[in-house]
């Protein structure tokens, strides 16, 4: 059956690495005779320039009505200094929350041909494979109210922190049902020495953890999950963490892999739709040049087809065209330096990686 995919590329690198993406997807279709069709939507600044919102109605229509979603990033300074609500990452936020995405996954990985390109030791590095489970659609990003006020005659401003039991809950239970299937340890991070949050958080993860006899629990304070995160990388299976701390951890992370623009990321529902992008921003400083990595956004699509399209074999060959691309010496300004090869554009690496599909799809299906 056809799976149709809603493609938002967003702004800055979104497009470009978005445009290469569908690209391999065209290829990946006539090469393992699977169906897809892309109908393109607006997020984010473009948004904002054509419509006056960041999350136009249409594009929440097209991706309910999708099977999953591509997205590349959002943001720009052009758009940083317009108020709160005409921000084009409250177009990121919005579509999270109306698709209920409350579960972002965000796998890292050590890759062998890229293991000199992390700024940490090799030995360091070499064991990794960990997975984030953020929160996504609760926290500071949500809370109510968040505001800028007057008090006592000068500026003041407030974030709130706001999770319910269930939301608390579902995601942990996420957690502990992603380690049954890895390496059956859960690291859940909070702070728990000062956060009622976290408090409710730490309670939660106690009671449940008796329904997974079978995975380990361990708490970790989010101070010193960053500190080993950088020691001993290699100690984690899976880390569930709220929504702020998980998207500052998961950046952290990407440099075990070598660059940010490796880092491949799943969000996803109760029942509807996934979303899928990289774990990077739009990376205004390099948008338009041919510069940016867009791996990780190739990597996100392999999810796609493997999480929403259960097409395990095929995304496991997308995979490996990504990674026997990296192992070919072509790569990005980012990871270069690793491969002691001159950096290529965006579109050499994504002529690459067909390349090789194409190699792995004859040999290989
Ligand atoms: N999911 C999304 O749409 C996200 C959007 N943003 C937005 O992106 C804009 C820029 O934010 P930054 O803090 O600069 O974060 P960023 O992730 O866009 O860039 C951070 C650094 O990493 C580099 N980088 C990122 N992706 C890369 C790639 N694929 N290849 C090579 N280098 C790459 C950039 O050049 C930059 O030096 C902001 O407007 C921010 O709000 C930030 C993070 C996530
Ligand atoms: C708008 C931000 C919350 C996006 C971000 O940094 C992320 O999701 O990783
Ligand atoms: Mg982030």
């Amino acid at each position: 059956m056809t799976k149709k995919i809603a493609v938002l590329p967003g702004d800055g690198i979104g497009q470009e690495i978005t445009e290469g993406t569908v690209d391999i997807l065209h290829t990946f279709s006539s090469l393992f005779d699977r169906s897809m069709t892309f109908e393109y939507g607006l997020i984010g600044g473009h948004a904002i320039d054509e419509t006056g919102d960041p999350l136009p109605e249409a594009t929440v229509t097209l991706c309910q009505s999708s099977d999953a979603v591509l997205l590349g990033a959002v943001g720009g300074p052009k758009w940083d200094r317009n108020p709160s609500h005409l921000r084009p990452e409250k177009g990121l936020l919005g579509i999270r929350k109306a698709l209920g995405l409350f579960a972002n996954l965000r796998p890292v990985k050590a890759i062998p041909a890229l293991l000199s390109s992390s700024t940490l030791k090799e030995e360091v590095v070499r064991d990794v494979d960990l997975l984030i489970v953020r929160e996504l659609t609760g926290g500071l990003y949500f809370g109510e109210p968040s505001e800028r006020r007057q008090v006592a005659g000068e500026d003041a401003v407030v974030d709130t922190l706001f999770y319910t039991r269930s939301e608390i809950e579902r995601i942990l239970r996420k957690g502990f049902e992603l380690a049954q299937i890895r390496k059956k340890r859960v690291v859940s991070v909070d702070k728990a020495n000062v956060l009622e949050s976290s408090k409710l958080w730490r309670e939660i993860a106690e009671e449940i953890a008796g329904d997974y006899p079978d995975v380990t629990l361990e708490h970790m304070l989010v101070d010193n999950a960053a500190m080993q995160l950088i020691r001993t990388p290699a100690q984690f299976d899976v880390v569930v963490t709220e929504n702020l701390f998980g998207d500052i951890l998961s950046d952290e992370a990407s440099m075990l892999t070598g660059s940010l623009g490796m880092l491949p990321s799943a969000s996803l529902s109760e029942t509807g739709p996934g979303l899928f992008e990289p774990v990077h921003g739009s990376a205004p400083d390099i948008a338009g040049r041919n510069e940016a990595n867009p791996m990780a956004m190739i990597l996100s699509a392999a999810m796609m087809v493997r999480v929403s399209f259960g097409w395990e074999k095929e995304a496991t060959l997308l995979e490996e065209a990504v990674f026997q691309t990296l192992k070919a010496g072509v790569c990005t300004k980012d990871i270069a330096a690793a491969t002691n090869r001159a950096p290529v554009g965006t579109s050499d690496v994504i002529a690459e990686i067909k390349r090789q599909l194409q190699e792995l799809a004859e040999t290989k299906s």
